[in-house]
């Protein structure tokens, strides 16, 4: 029997876009079975919050072919919903903030052994690809 390998993709994931499946695609790679962790409205503070509700973007991110599991992410630690997922790897978005080295060194402390691996970004050569905040920007500009 093939050992499952478990792969942890995490984000915020608002209004989904090409980029995001990219990301949960290349992640998928990684493993036999990809759980996303959907971030907390409340601790998304580096950029405007959300605008879609945490469970209906759950919703969405496990519907998409790549993701077995999608879990809202915990409010206050991070490294909970890790500890009950146990995966092999985490894989990090191609710009997000968290340093794959200070990761890696949380989960040692906590005993959780797992690799910390970084995914490439998608970039579209013929059309722009627009991110969630363009999306929204791009709402604004052009709607009463
Ligand atoms: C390993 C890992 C686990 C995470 N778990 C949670 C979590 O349980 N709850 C949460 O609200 N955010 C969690 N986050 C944070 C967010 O998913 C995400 O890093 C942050 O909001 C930036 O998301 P963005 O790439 O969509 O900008 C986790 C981040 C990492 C790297
Ligand atoms: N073009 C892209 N290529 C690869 N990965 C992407 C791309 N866009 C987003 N992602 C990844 O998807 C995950 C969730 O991204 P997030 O929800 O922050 O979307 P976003 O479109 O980048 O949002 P915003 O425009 O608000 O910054 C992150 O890990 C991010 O790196």
């Amino acid at each position: 029997m093939v050992p499952v390998t478990r792969v942890v993709a995490q984000g915020t994931f608002d209004i989904l876009h090409p980029g995001h499946l990219h990301y949960l695609q290349e992640a998928a790679s990684f493993g036999s079975e990809l759980h996303v962790i959907v971030a907390r409205r409340e601790n998304v503070t580096h950029k405007d919050p959300p605008i879609v509700p945490d469970r209906q973007r759950a919703t969405m991110v496990e519907a998409l072919d790549p993701v077995e599991t999608a879990h809202l992410g915990h409010t206050e630690d991070i490294f909970v919903p890790i500890e009950r997922i146990e995966p092999d790897v985490i894989v990090l978005g191609h710009d997000q903030h968290h340093d794959e080295a200070a990761i890696a060194d949380a989960l040692a402390t906590r005993g959780i052994d797992c690799a910390v691996e970084r995914a490439s970004a998608l970039e579209s050569s013929d059309e722009r690809l627009l991110s969630t905040g363009q999306i929204i920007d791009r709402i604004l500009e052009t709607r009463e």
